[in-house]
């Protein structure tokens, strides 16, 4: 029993937090509650004045006070619909205000978010809660809410009309309060499970549509639709399920409300009606009585449909401060201090890393350290971790176990952004975002002229092709660079980096989609720039003449350094090193055969 109230309480929590939000617009809330109330006097006066027509004006044939009473009912139904609109306007402001900073809230919290993170959080999951949970989030604050608490002062304030009117006829009228009331929280307590069912299962259905739209490609390729379809056909029908059930625990509860409410109409006309003969009770009196009979259920049927929304807003909620609260695990140390100037000193002490959730090491034991000025190759099978050592360096994750330095100071003892914006960096994978090439390339840098685009751009084998555009550096390109091929991201990439401020330069296998001829260009500018403006550079290398012009070439293995020197050095001393070299001339013959 106390583990059901403690699972209540928690399961509420988010909401009292979304509630405690209003506080930043309290005076629209305010706004927004006195409207609330001042609708409900205007309700509940509309019955008394009917009885004053009939009692005072029909009993008693006199027009003028029928004319009063039908004058006054005009007043009061022109001032429900103005307090209406007021209550409505503001909450609904109050909840636009909310779910704003909210949403800011939530994808500024994204930004911030470690990779780790994001490995193991799926997009569309996260789409769905900057979406679909903050709108109820809204809805309940802009609707429920307000059902709610006009509800319940409705219900108080015509209780206690009702009690002075006639307290025998109130007390059976009121009977159905408690009972419909124990409807609704037996309703609401079977089937909260199922509204927060309901909300993982749009978000499921949500990943599937995301991850077939950034997969269209393949599934067509591989003649998948069909079998598409059908996922996503289940995983729908999964979720129309869902919703069945929540209206059929609706049927099976509200029939019963509406049964009771009509059962004490019954005994109202009936003692009531009795009381009239009696002349204990005018006709008026009776009707106002029946007029708030019908007042009475409106809010427990409000309360009603506001319930199971509440239950929804509180999942969303949850879910939606889940993600505010997550912990941000690369984060600033409290004396972080900014990185400024670069001698070329990078030492890996003993490093091993284990990526969150995995349960091999991604590197093990590995140190280096680099000398000022030099280019290192980073060589290795695919999965030896060479991407992982270029993710240590800024800090995308941080080591599991030993450290990593920068002349002498752990990168962990530098503000992030410093550190970050002096680590130029070209990813194997290209993301562009929608724009032009020029908006693309000066991505970092967007106040950065046309001249020192077209630079780097130039430095990265990009301009001649911008050049042939009918648009130039205007063209626009698509979310995920549609319309250009693998290498011209890339080099699109390259030129996005080379365009930062960045004293190290990491080329993590950033020329693999561009073909020899166009890599050894791209090679012989960056060679320049490296030399020249960095104070060491990582190339993740797939080709031999990137291995040949670096100063030392790093030699992966398992997660393992298993051998660093030059090319020459190398050849001597290691096999691995020669196997890997001898696949990469075969590959590279074919290419320059395939090339001509
Ligand atoms: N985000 C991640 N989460 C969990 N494991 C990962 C992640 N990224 C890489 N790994 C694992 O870490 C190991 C090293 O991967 P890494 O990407 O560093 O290899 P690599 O040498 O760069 O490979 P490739 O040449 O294929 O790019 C692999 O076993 C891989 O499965």
């Amino acid at each position: 029993m106390q583990q059901t109230e403690r699972q209540e309480a928690s399961s509420m929590q988010p909401i009292w937090r979304v509630l405690g939000s209003l506080r930043v617009y309290r005076w629209t809330a305010v706004g927004a509650l006195v409207s609330l109330l001042l609708l409900t006097v205007a309700s509940a006066a509309t019955p008394q004045l009917f009885r004053w027509g009939i009692d005072q004006g029909i009993a008693k044939q006199n027009l003028s006070i029928v004319l009063y009473s039908a004058g006054w009912m005009v007043v009061a139904a022109i001032a429900r619909g103005v307090f209406n609109f007021g209550q409505s306007y503001w909450a609904e402001a109050a909840s636009q205000g909310v779910v704003y900073d909210l949403r800011n809230k939530i994808f500024s919290k994204i930004q911030n978010l470690s990779f780790s993170y994001h490995d193991q959080s799926q997009t569309s999951q996260l789409l769905t809660r900057v979406t679909s949970d903050i709108e109820q989030i809204r809805a309940f604050l802009s609707t429920s809410l307000m059902q709610v608490i006009s509800s319940v002062v409705t219900l108080v304030a015509i209780a206690v009309i009702l009690l002075v009117m006639n307290w025998r006829l109130a007390l059976i009228t009121l009977t159905v309060v408690p009972l419909a009331g124990w409807l609704l929280a037996n309703f609401l307590t079977r089937n909260s499970a199922l509204f927060s069912q309901v909300q993982e299962q749009l978000g499921d259905l949500n990943a599937i549509l995301q991850e077939n739209l950034l997969g269209i490609r393949v599934v067509k390729a591989f003649v998948r639709e069909s079998t598409e379809t059908t996922r996503y056909t289940e995983m729908n029908d999964a979720l129309v399920r869902a919703n069945m059930k929540t209206i059929r625990a609706i049927r099976n509860t509200f029939p019963f409300i509406f049964l009771l409410s009509n059962l004490v109409t019954l005994a109202v006309f009936g003692y009531g009606g009795a009381e009239v003969i009696g002349g204990r009770f005018s006709i008026g009196e009776l009707v106002a009585f029946n007029s708030y009979l019908l007042l009475i259920l409106q809010p427990i049927l409000l309360i009603g449909f506001a319930a199971p929304a509440i239950a929804q807003a509180a999942a969303s909620a949850e879910r939606v401060y889940e993600v505010v609260d997550a912990k941000v695990e690369i984060r600033d140390r409290p004396n972080a201090v900014p990185f400024e100037t670069c001698g070329g000193r990078i030492t890996f002490e003993n490093v091993s890393f284990r990526y969150p959730g995995a349960t091999t090491e991604a590197l093990k034991g590995v140190s280096f350290e680099t000398r000022p000025n030099e280019l290192i190759a980073v060589l290795g099978m695919t999965a030896s971790g060479k991407s992982t050592i270029m993710n240590l360096i800024p800090r995308f994750y941080d080591a599991t176990a030993g450290a990593i330095r920068i002349d002498g100071h752990d990168v962990r003892d530098f503000t992030l952004k410093s550190l970050r914006s002096r680590i130029g960096i070209v990813f194997q994978e290209t993301t562009l975002f929608s724009g032009t090439l020029r908006e693309n390339i000066a991505y970092a840098k967007p106040d950065a002229s046309l001249e020192q685009v077209i630079e780097v751009a130039k430095a990265a084998q990009m301009h001649d092709f911008i050049l042939g555009l009918p648009e130039g550096y205007e063209t626009i390109v698509g979310e995920r660079g549609v319309g250009l091929s693998g290498g011209q991201k890339q080099r699109l990439a390259i030129a996005r980096t080379l365009l930062t401020n960045y004293s190290i330069l990491i080329l993590d296998d950033s020329t693999s989609a561009v073909d020899a001829q166009t890599a050894a260009q791209i090679q012989a500018a960056l060679d320049d720039l490296m030399r020249q403006r960095t104070c060491t550079s990582f190339v993740v290398a797939q080709r031999i003449s990137t291995v040949q012009n670096a100063d030392r070439i790093f030699l992966m293995d398992k997660g393992r350094l298993v051998a660093q020197g030059t090319h020459t050095e190398l050849l001597q001393t290691s096999q691995l090193y020669a196997v890997i070299l001898e696949s990469q001339v075969k590959r590279s013959t074919l290419s320059t055969i395939a090339a001509t």
